[in-house]
């Protein structure tokens, strides 16, 4: 079994370098099933999430290269084969593969989903969206199955603002017949991102980063090149570690106007935040204030940083209040975070955290990914060593996080625990 471990309370400072955003490259990447022609995406970030699409696209017959962070991929020998189990469960956007694979073969056998349990997470919207198209769409045996003599644009209003949905029905939506319009749109820079793609790859799409957006079919799409933007939740991560931790940190490749939420947060409590054209600078902070916080879909404050930033709470003096309205179950964390003496209760979607509160090291798990990097920043923070165990959720989302934070002065490593049967799930 492999764990991260921390000695804490090192300062940390320097540049820190965000990769590209892993919600941007896990649909990017089902996107090229779409494709007549090779398509090239850069930037990407070293995750198990890309490697795991790799290997689902070459089960369809593709032809998948990747080299720092470039991958190249040749659709042209795709084929509708079933995906009912294996790799699918591995992450969250195997869902992907349902609307490109639709789109692209009007056939599609696609497993349910894994990811984060963060609560029930229903994906009624995509087959809403499916069918609305055309689909005619079954659950079978923890599969989806869908098929479409044709696929024909239509309407479709999404009970629930949902990013998964958005880019699904966008994915299926771009070779049907006619118009299609998704109101009450996710917004997320992410759905930008795969509109660009798509529309570089000859998609007609309107609207994307808003919450209508209408789609006029094309009879094909070609390959062709695109840079993924950067992650703005590993960079929010990085500015949360920065106020916690930081005697000085440059974050460098965000797009500040991407994590506005977050640094409106930051600034309540107290927080100097220096922001360039494609950088942040973050002093050290001193005498933070308790905050109350709200998640909120795009451009709110992201639920995806709830996590991390209640660690940051603990430092603040005063009482602070964070609530989650996505997910119903994402405070795992607070309970690992209570072994290392924070001063914390969670009630329903709530969190109540007082603070400043002196962090003790203890054995802890990743329950989810943002868990994960919580309980990393209060390694950091603590007082002796951190073992964080279940880091495959870590690795899901954040690249070379250890090589990254090393670079910072901190003292982390991954090491192998030699007696015990791994639980390396990937
Ligand atoms: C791979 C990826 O991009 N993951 C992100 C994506 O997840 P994901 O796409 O799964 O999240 P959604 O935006 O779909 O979910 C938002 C909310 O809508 C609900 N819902 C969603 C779909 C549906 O058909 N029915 C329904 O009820 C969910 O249970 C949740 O409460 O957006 C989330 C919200 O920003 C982020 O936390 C995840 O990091
Ligand atoms: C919830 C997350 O990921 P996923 O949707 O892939 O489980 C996340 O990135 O925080």
């Amino acid at each position: 079994m492999d764990v991260y471990k921390i000695n804490g309370q090192k300062r940390l400072h320097g540049t820190i370098k965000v990769s590209g955003a892993k919600n941007s490259a896990v649909a990017l990447i089902p996107a090229s099933i779409l494709a007549n022609s090779a398509v090239t995406i850069e930037g990407l970030p070293e995750i198990s999430d890309v490697w795991t699409l790799k290997e689902l696209l070459e089960e369809i017959g593709g032809e998948v290269t990747i080299e720092d962070g470039t991958m190249n991929i040749d659709p042209s020998k795709m084929q509708d084969m079933p995906l009912p189990n294996g790799n699918v469960k591995k992450l969250r956007a195997s869902y992907y593969l349902m609307g490109a694979m639709l789109g692209r073969f009007k056939k599609a056998v696609i497993g349910l989903p894994g990811g984060c349990f963060l609560g029930p997470r229903p994906i009624d919207q995509h087959i809403k969206g499916f069918e609305a198209l055309g689909a005619k769409v079954t659950n079978e045996h923890g599969a989806i199955y869908l098929r479409a003599d044709e696929l024909i644009g239509a309407k479709i209003y999404l009970d629930v603002v949902s990013v998964g949905a958005t880019i699904n029905i966008m994915l299926a939506a771009v070779m049907a017949k006619g118009q299609t319009t998704i109101e009450n749109a996710a917004k997320e820079p992410e759905i930008i991102d795969v509109a660009t793609l798509l529309s570089n790859m000859g998609a007609k799409i309107k609207g994307a980063g808003t919450n209508v957006i209408r789609i006029d079919g094309v009879e094909e799409l070609h390959g062709t090149n695109h840079t993924i933007i950067p992650d703005r939740i590993e960079a929010g991560t990085f500015m949360i570690m920065a106020a916690a931790a930081g005697d000085g940190i440059t974050i460098d490749n965000v797009i500040p106007f991407h994590v506005e939420a977050l640094t409106a947060k930051l600034r309540e409590m107290g927080v100097k935040i220096e922001e360039g054209e494609e950088s942040i600078f973050i002093p050290k902070s001193v005498n933070l204030n308790a905050v109350d916080v709200k998640t909120l879909v795009y451009p709110g404050f992201a639920t995806d940083l709830q996590q991390p930033f209640s660690v940051l709470m603990t430092q603040a003096t005063g009482s602070s209040v964070i609530t989650d309205t996505i997910y119903s179950a994402r405070f795992k964390h607070i309970d690992e975070l209570k072994r290392m003496n924070a001063s914390a209760r969670v009630e329903g979607r709530t969190a109540i955290i007082a603070g400043p509160t002196k962090l003790e090291s203890a054995s802890v798990r990743a329950s989810d990914l943002r868990a994960g990097a919580a309980l990393v920043l209060a390694g950091l923070l603590a007082e002796g060593e951190t073992e964080i165990r279940d880091i495959y959720h870590i690795e899901r989302g954040y690249s070379s996080l250890i090589e990254k934070l090393q670079g910072l002065g901190a003292d982390i490593r991954r090491e192998t625990l030699e007696d015990e049967s791994s639980n390396d799930k990937k």
